[in-house]
């Protein structure tokens, strides 16, 4: 699945619904057993959740869209495929935790691909289903350091800690989340899949035992005018980069 929504494959509303009709239609498909998630704009995996969605929208538009975002995290992250990242290029925030709700990450080797949680350089925080697949991904020290200090990895730093499983050379990116699809595939799919619903439903379910109040929750701190305001600094910040 090639993620292809230029410039930066922000996930907007639109995108994330596109996303969620293309995994279904493929869940539903049982000629398919797994999928690579990768992206189509050169150097970005994807800018995380688009910030558009969330600054100057009124309440019942937060609303419907946070309810996309869990919806996809939910999908992509029970899937009953195999889901491999092949990661070619930067990955911030929302970007990371498509990322790292894959079974299995292969970042290609280029100091610009970052990725991390970096949610409080925005002067936002990461909700604590972001926070719980961080922690279980690459434990509670490390994840606290991250997450408090917004730190974007580069690979050699990501494959240190954790948060990716296997850094390659930029043109093997693809082929190698290949051969790694061809191991998993290896394993009878009701095991795999059984196992990996023990492993992770009761991180899911945190979410889903609490999915209304998350949406409110995260529609009330969205509107602070405060977070309004670090969000309009933040998106100043990325106009004025261009120069
Ligand atoms: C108490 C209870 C709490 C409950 C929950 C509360 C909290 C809310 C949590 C919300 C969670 C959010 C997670 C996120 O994902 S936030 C988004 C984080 N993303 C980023 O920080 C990335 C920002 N972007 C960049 O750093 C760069 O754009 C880049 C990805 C490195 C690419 O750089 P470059 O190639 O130089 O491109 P430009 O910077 O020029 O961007 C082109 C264009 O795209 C716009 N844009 C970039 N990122 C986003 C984005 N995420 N959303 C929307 N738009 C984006 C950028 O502004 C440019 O637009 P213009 O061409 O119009 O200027």
């Amino acid at each position: 699945m090639k993620m292809r929504n230029p410039p930066v494959n922000s996930l907007s509303l639109e995108f994330l619904t596109e996303l969620l009709i293309s995994l279904e239609k493929l869940e539903n498909d049982k000629t398919f057993r797994g999928i690579i998630i990768t992206s189509d704009c050169p150097g970005i995996f994807s800018a995380g959740l688009d910030l558009l969605e969330m600054y100057g929208r009124d309440p019942a538009h937060c609303a419907e869209y946070w309810k996309a975002v869990q919806e996809l995290w939910l999908r992509v992250y029970l899937s009953n495929l195999v889901v491999i990242g092949a990661i070619n290029g930067i990955s911030p925030a929302g970007g990371c935790l498509l990322s790292l709700s894959c079974d299995y990450r292969v970042l290609a080797n280029n100091p610009k691909y970052a990725i991390g949680l970096n949610e409080t350089l925005l002067g936002i925080i990461a909700p604590f289903w972001f926070k719980d697949v961080l922690v279980n991904t690459i434990g509670h020290r490390a994840a606290e350091r991250a997450l408090q200090l917004g730190f974007l990895f580069p690979p050699s730093d990501a494959l240190q800690v954790g948060i990716v499983d296997q850094v390659v050379p930029e043109d093997q990116v693809q082929s190698t989340a290949r051969s790694v699809m061809a191991q998993w595939l290896a394993i009878p799919d009701h095991a795999r899949q059984l196992t990996k619903n023990l492993v992770r439903k009761p991180t899911a379910d945190r979410l889903l035992q609490q999915r209304d109040a998350d949406i409110q929750n995260f529609v009330r701190f969205i509107s602070r005018d405060s977070i309004q305001k670090s969000l309009h600094v933040y998106l100043e910040k990325l106009k004025q980069k261009k120069g």
